[in-house]
């Protein structure tokens, strides 16, 4: 199975480049949607990050206040380093167990939407690398556009991750989403490409088809060598 990594910053048009995907038929799985589920009232995690950040982060309903969260650990790196530490462990068991499913239905190639590849260091587990690259200023206006924040907020958002320059020197693959919708669909259409070529044999072994072949041939081994030692 071929494991796509794709990442860029806050804003930089992940979803945006993971919705084409899904048009595509590419199975997406999102880290932010791990995220959300294992912040889920009554949760693993809910219960470590409400004893951590207290009752005050916390709705009437008991669910977690995500903006108020959002404020308190983008305005302090121990803070974010705290929450960051808790949910690692609920999100990288998450996102294995959405990867495991798409391999038992036999996806050859997959894509994983994870904003803090780098950060988290799982760039070693997805190959390519594909960057969602915009330049600040780009990143900024559509930030604070999206989710109606303050400069000073939109900045510490920013702030609080790898810079987009040293993510994309580490990319495999660079789409550059600067310019309008259109052209980030003509890039697009060739990354599509690049990632739909054949498997290479060790993307192939870590298939499901390719479990299967290794199964199917120990098996046939073990019966010819059975069969053999029978008739000698
Ligand atoms: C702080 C929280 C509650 C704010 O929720 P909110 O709904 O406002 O934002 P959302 O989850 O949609 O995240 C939006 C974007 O913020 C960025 N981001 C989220 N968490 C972090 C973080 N810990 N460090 C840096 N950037 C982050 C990502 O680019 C993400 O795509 C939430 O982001 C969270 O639980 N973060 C910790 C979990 C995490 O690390 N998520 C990233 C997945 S790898
Ligand atoms: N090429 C583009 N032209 C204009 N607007 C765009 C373009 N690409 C993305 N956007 C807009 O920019 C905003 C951020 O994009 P998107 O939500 O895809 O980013 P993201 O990287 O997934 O963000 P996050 O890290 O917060 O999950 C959205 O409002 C989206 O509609």
């Amino acid at each position: 199975m071929r494991i796509v990594g794709l990442t860029g910053g806050i804003a930089s048009g992940k979803s945006t480049v993971s919705n084409l995907f899904k048009a595509n038929g590419i199975p997406v799985v999102d880290a932010d949607v791990v995220a959300r589920n294992v912040l889920k009232k009554g949760s693993g995690g809910w219960k470590r990050v409400v004893a951590a950040f207290g009752e005050e982060i916390l709705l009437p309903s008991r669910e977690v206040d995500r903006p108020k969260l959002g404020q308190v650990v983008f305005s302090s790196d121990s803070k974010r380093q705290l929450l960051n530490k808790l949910m690692a462990p609920y999100i990288s068991t998450g996102i294995f167990m959405e990867i495991l499913k798409q391999w038992a239905k036999g996806a050859k190639v997959i894509v994983v939407d994870i904003p803090l590849l780098f950060e988290v260091k799982m760039d070693k587990w997805t190959k390519p690398i594909v960057v969602v690259y915009v330049n600040e200023e780009t990143q900024l206006k559509r930030l604070m556009e999206r989710d109606g924040l303050s400069e000073e907020d939109a900045r510490n958002r920013v702030m609080a991750q790898m810079s987009l320059d040293l993510k994309r020197s580490k990319a495999d693959i660079v789409i550059d989403n600067n310019g309008g919708l259109n052209d980030l669909n003509q890039q697009f259409n060739k990354v599509l490409s690049e990632i739909r070529r054949p498997l290479t044999w060790t993307e192939f072994w870590r298939s499901r088809q390719g479990a299967f072949s290794v199964l199917g041939l120990v098996t046939s081994g073990f019966f010819v060598c059975k069969q053999l030692n029978i008739n000698t």
